[in-house]
């Protein structure tokens, strides 16, 4: 079993959070302190992203920290150069689009994560039957783990090809939307979701709209644990690293 999975197991109950790579007074040069804080609060995992032009399926908070982050000249291959120097204590995961990594080299990109503390890789813009556009040069960076993610209007069959193609953990949208968005849950998400942990022994954790601790405990109830950026990255952008740290403990006690 990849590192990814086997970290996540051991936890009680997964919280991912998610920033935004060099969205930070510091740019990149505070992205280990951000690091530093979230898995000294409890963070299981940290998923960083990367800045796009495009992010097709980020809302506005996400969007905003993403062009304050190109703002600041944050490209791949300066995120990947710090990473290098960042020892962490948790295993990292790189959310990027397809396209800052085609134009780097797929398999260079594939070949630096393994220099680094990056173990799982969410692209959301490449669908199942594309991913050999990276699992093709996986031998070289064997232990990352490539998450798939389900979605609200997935149905049955493909949500079992999905999982048995799962490594690390399997990230269930838990709206039919962008990211950001604070709208009510469906009343069948529940159901959805013990549905689908019932399918795969890997992880289920479920992410966007969650910013609430009661919908932490909502879904500690149907899944593995959650995945909140939108809620972290406005925190954190506003200095309320303190309300950051306190989320984090209390969804992981
Ligand atoms: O911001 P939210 O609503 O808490 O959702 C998590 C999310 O930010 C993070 O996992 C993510 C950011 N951009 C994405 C694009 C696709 C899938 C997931 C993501």
């Amino acid at each position: 079993m990849k590192t990814l999975e086997k970290h996540l197991k051991k936890q009680k109950k997964i919280f991912i959070p998610y920033i935004m790579a060099g969205d930070h007074v510091k740019g990149l040069d505070g992205l280990a302190e951000t690091i530093e804080l979230l898995a000294n609060a409890g963070a299981s995992a940290i998923e960083i992203g990367v800045p796009f032009s495009d992010p097709v399926a980020d809302g506005p908070v996400i969007e905003q920290a993403g062009l304050r982050a190109l703002a600041k000249n944050v490209t791949l291959t300066a995120l990947l150069n710090t990473l290098k120097t960042i020892k962490s204590p948790v295993p990292l995961i790189i959310m990027t689009y397809m396209n800052p990594v085609y134009q780097y080299g797929v398999e260079k990109f594939l070949s630096v994560l393994t220099e680094t503390a990056v173990k799982g890789l969410i692209v959301p813009d490449v669908p199942l039957e594309a991913q050999y556009f990276i699992t093709d040069h996986l031998t070289k960076a064997q232990d990352i783990c490539l998450i798939q993610l389900v979605s609200l209007t997935t149905g049955i069959e493909r949500q079992k090809m999905l999982v048995k193609n799962a490594e690390g953990f399997v990230y269930a949208v838990a709206i039919n939307g962008v990211t950001g968005n604070e709208q009510d849950y469906s009343e069948t998400l529940d159901e959805h979701l013990r549905q689908l942990s019932a399918l795969t022994e890997v992880p289920v954790c479920v992410g966007f709209g969650v910013s609430h601790p009661s919908d932490v405990t909502r879904f500690n109830k149907v899944a593995s644990g959650v995945i909140v950026g939108s809620k972290i990255v406005r925190d954190l952008y506003e200095k309320k690293d303190a309300a950051v740290v306190e989320f984090i403990q209390s969804s992981t006690k």
